[in-house]
């Protein structure tokens, strides 16, 4: 579970998240959604101790994620797959990973069958992967330690059509084993298909915080929502 409590980041003069209250449940996939700038990225900084929150506290599994023992065996992170060292080929990156973790190493060889990266492909440094392989290799590393929780920064960008299907799959199976999910995304269509929760945050706000059934009862999709909910808030909107 994560539990973001009255969470403000300034940056200067800038808030990029303004107060914000939202709960990520176990078993459960959460669509994160919003606009550019709104302040998706910054919350799961924050919620894995890469920024500060100026006030207020993102709980990962009951306390902060610095102080969780072995915090990347419990939690598996995904904020941008194309900070992955070039010159490391696919295996050292995850034989590195796993023994930072402390796992075996044969979890590497699992892991790479799991994200569906070739034997080949990972003897290939990252520098010659496409966007789609550094994310299937980043969602492998946040994967290698059996974690509890998945936080996921636009994991689906470079996918392919199998690609998106296949973390469909995975994320289901994920959350459904009792893990906790936070998915950011602006493949607004495949999110629908996988999400249970969404949060929607516009300008450092929450506009809509709800499950995706009772979202779909209302006989809307995932994209007029969120065209209808942000536009105010949006770079599109604000120009209009
Ligand atoms: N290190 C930083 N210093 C100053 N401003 C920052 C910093 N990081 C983010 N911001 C600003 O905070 C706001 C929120 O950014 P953030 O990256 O969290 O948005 P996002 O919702 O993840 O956007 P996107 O969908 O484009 O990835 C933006 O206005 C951004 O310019």
């Amino acid at each position: 579970m994560i539990t973001v409590q009255n969470l403000t980041k300034r940056y200067g003069s800038l808030i990029a998240v303004d107060d914000i209250t939202f709960t990520a449940p176990a078993g459960t996939v959460t669509g994160f959604l919003g606009p550019n700038g709104a302040g998706k990225s910054t919350t799961m900084r924050v919620a894995v101790g890469l920024t500060h929150a100026t006030s207020g506290s993102v709980r990962v599994l009951g306390g902060d994620y610095t102080d969780l023992p072995n915090p990347a065996a419990r939690v598996g992170v995904l904020l941008d797959a194309s900070a992955q060292h070039a010159g490391r080929t696919g295996r050292e990156v995850l034989t590195l990973g796993a023994m930072t973790l402390g796992v075996p190493r044969s979890r590497v060889d699992q892991v790479l069958e799991q994200v569906g990266l070739t034997q080949r492909e990972s003897r290939k440094r990252v520098g010659t992967y496409s966007l789609g392989m550094r994310q299937r290799l980043g969602i492998g590393h946040a994967l290698l330690g059996n974690p509890e929780v998945l936080i996921l920064d636009e994991p689906a960008n470079g996918l392919d059509p199998q690609g998106i299907h296949w973390m469909r799959s995975l994320l289901r199976v994920f959350a459904d084993a009792g893990g906790t999910v936070l998915l950011s995304s602006h493949l607004l269509h495949e999110v629908q298909q996988v999400a249970d929760r969404i949060v929607m945050i516009g300008n450092g706000r929450i506009v809509v915080d709800a499950a995706m059934e009772e979202l779909l009862a209302e006989g809307t999709d995932l994209e007029t929502l969120f065209l209808t909910s942000t536009m105010s808030t949006s770079r599109e909107g604000i120009a209009a």
